[in-house]
């Protein structure tokens, strides 16, 4: 058996996954009919048997471990395929899917499929957390800022469970089964893994709770609960009304008296209730708490003891522009973005890891982007070096509004920066107020060109010139997609092209025929993301978490926006493909999957002209030949 016909069978299989779904064959009834191959860095490549004979099977096999270095013996894939068969409890597992309504439209489908379903998406399982200070302990100090301190705790009665302490618990049970190895999530159990943040109460004069709630109530904004907690305290408060992956979790907040930790006079003095002012405090001094997970790292401490790997780097970008999109969504604006306030969790230190972006404290959070300016009092939210031109720039004056849609978004693009090269160039050397976008520093060459030019895009100085936040995350999870060698090519198989992006704007049925191209790639994205979670030791847990995210809020007409990012307007294309070569593309999936991440990345050459050329010609920067990890040469191009 040729590898293209092996590729043509994975294909199918994978095209099945999503096209079943919605049929009456049940889910679990195929699932035993597929078997995970293994590749040595790659991802298990799923084949299904059903179609093939047992000769075939044993054929692909052996063809799938001379492209791989490594290959899982046969007998292990017969003895996982019965363990599957004998279980009756798979039936439950695919419940929801079985019974979706086969004519709903594919994006639907998918949507529904990567939203509603607890294995790709834990966020759903919900808990009750307590509400009393007596409930934790607390353990280490993790930070404090201004306004806050952080301290590590759990719940004080050990006999509680922990509901979701960790990203990965019950976050697929498919893949426990699978999987050769137990997800380490289920392996690693933090001693405390929440965080409370105690926050820094200044008016002890003050009687009762209600000004604690409204003067700290922002903190809540990504907490869907704090619209009851709240009460109406806080007048037009508008906090997220769902929980997100790249947000971070807060588990619950109350306000009770204030812990003074061992610690607390030496770090923190001010906010205590000391003798100097005894005389004037409340009867019982209390602040506000928040209890969230607990993460590992901040952003800067990690871009600062990390070695970089642009593929990671740019998952953490996708995932940090999908934290974004959902604020876009629901109108709330961080407006504190600093690599401080981006918290990261991962367990091993070349694990990519999940990002959320943290502290509310200075959130916008009304159901509007416009804050009257009149005077210098107005809060515009935290660092002055990470506001975005039009905030920075703004005078206080009658009548004027400051708008904060695209501030986040413009701040994103700085601290892709930060993840890639280290440096935010708005930390030191350029000013926010004044800087052009020629003198943007260039990224290193390396740097995968849609990544380059989405942050290109997002540091537009004009705000209605910057790129939406769902537009470049879908951008960059479209890069991220291992199909094949070059996920360009493999969307020109499939059909997409300059004429196609450019049509799929046009009249209904024009557009129906070239949507019916886009959901060709749509059903590999889908089918591999399926298979990729079916490997959850080879792929990240932050990565599938991406794709779920994605393929959950997709829609086709953002999808083809985001496509101009690959087939530009205006630049002349060989796009002689045809989508029957579409099949073709998943041939070299295998093979590129067993590539391991790295290779993608520098497999990504720019193209010589045309779009891929670097759009930061006037400094080019270049990375040694080994410079994936390291530190970049600067070369100043001719
Ligand atoms: N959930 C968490 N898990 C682990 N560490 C955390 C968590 N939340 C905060 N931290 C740590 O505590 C530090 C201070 O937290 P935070 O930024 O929320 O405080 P703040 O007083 O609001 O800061 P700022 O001065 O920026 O307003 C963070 O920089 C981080 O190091």
């Amino acid at each position: 058996m040729s590898m293209k016909r092996f590729g043509k069978a994975a294909y199918r299989i994978a095209n099945e996954l999503i096209a079943r779904s919605g049929k009456a064959t049940t889910f679990h009834r195929f699932l035993p009919r597929i078997f995970p191959v293994s590749h040595n860095l790659g991802v298990h490549v799923v084949l299904k048997k059903a179609s093939l004979p047992r000769q075939n099977v044993l054929k692909i096999a052996r063809l799938a471990s001379r492209h791989g270095r490594f290959f899982r013996p046969f007998s292990a894939v017969i003895i996982e395929r019965h363990r599957l068969q004998n279980r009756e409890d798979w039936r439950r597992k695919f419940e929801p899917i079985r019974r979706e309504p086969r004519s709903i439209d594919l994006v639907e489908r998918i949507k529904q499929i990567f939203g509603n379903s607890v294995r790709y998406n834990e966020d759903l399982k919900s808990s009750e957390w307590p509400n009393r200070i007596d409930s934790y302990e607390f353990g280490e100090f993790l930070g404090q800022g201004c306004n806050a301190a952080v301290y590590s705790a759990k719940l004080s009665n050990d006999e509680l469970e922990i509901p979701n302490s960790k990203f990965g618990v019950g976050f697929n049970e498919v893949t426990d089964i699978l999987a050769e190895v137990p997800p380490v999530s289920k392996v690693v159990q933090k001693k405390y893994p929440l965080a409370i943040k105690l926050m820094f109460n200044f008016e002890h004069d003050k009687d009762g709770d209600a000004h604690l709630w409204s003067s700290m109530g922002c903190e809540l904004a990504p907490y869907p609960n704090a619209a009851k907690l709240l009460n109406g305290r806080m007048g037009n408060f508008t906090p997220l009304p769902a929980k997100h992956p790249n947000v971070v979790r807060i588990q619950t907040a109350f306000v009770d008296s204030l812990k003074v930790l061992p610690d607390a006079i030496e770090r923190y003095p001010d906010a205590l209730h000391t003798a100097r002012w005894y005389e004037s405090i409340a009867s019982q001094p209390k602040t506000m708490y928040v209890v969230m997970r607990r993460y590992r790292q901040t952003l800067h401490e990690y871009v600062w003891t990390h070695h970089r790997n642009y593929w990671t780097g740019r998952v953490m970008m996708a995932q940090l522009l999908e934290a974004c999109t959902f604020l876009h969504q629901h109108k709330v604006s961080q407006r504190d973005m600093k690599s401080d306030n981006i918290l990261l969790e991962y367990d091993f230190d070349d694990e990519i890891p999940q990002l959320v972006i943290a502290d509310f404290g200075c959130a916008l959070a009304c159901d509007d982007w416009q804050v009257p300016y009149e005077n210098d009092d107005v809060n515009l939210g935290g660092n002055t070096k990470t506001r975005a031109p039009e905030v920075s720039t703004a005078k206080p004056g009658k009548n004027v509004k400051v708008n904060f849609e695209m501030a986040d978004t413009w701040a994103a693009g700085g601290l892709s920066y930060e993840i890639l090269t280290r440096s935010n160039p708005f930390y030191k050397h350029l000013d926010t107020a004044t800087y052009q976008e020629l003198e943007l520093p260039a990224l290193p060459s390396r740097v995968n060109f849609i990544a380059r030019d989405v942050i290109f895009d997002l540091l537009k100085r004009n705000p209605t010139e910057r790129v939406k936040p769902n537009i470049a995350a879908n951008a960059l999870n479209l890069s991220l997609f291992r199909m094949g060698e070059d996920v360009k090519k493999m969307m020109e198989k499939c059909g997409i092209s300059q004429m196609t992006t450019l049509l799929a704007g046009a009249s209904k049925g024009l557009s129906q025929k070239v949507n019916s191209h886009l959901d060709q790639v749509i059903n590999l994205i889908t089918a591999e993301t399926i298979m990729a979670n079916l490997a959850p030791h080879l792929i990240s847990r932050a990565e599938r978490q991406l794709r779920a995210t994605f393929l959950s809020r997709m829609n086709r007409e953002d999808v083809w926006r985001s496509l101009q990012y690959f087939f530009p307007p205006g630049i002349q294309l060989d796009t002689s493909a045809t989508s029957s070569d579409c099949f073709e593309s998943v041939s070299s999936l295998i093979s590129s999957l067993s590539n391991g991440s790295k290779d993608f990345e520098t497999q990504k050459k720019p193209m010589k002209n045309g779009y891929n050329a670097p759009l930061l010609l006037k400094n080019v920067i270049r990375t040694d030949s080994d410079g994936i990890n390291g530190i970049v040469h600067r070369i100043r191009s001719k």
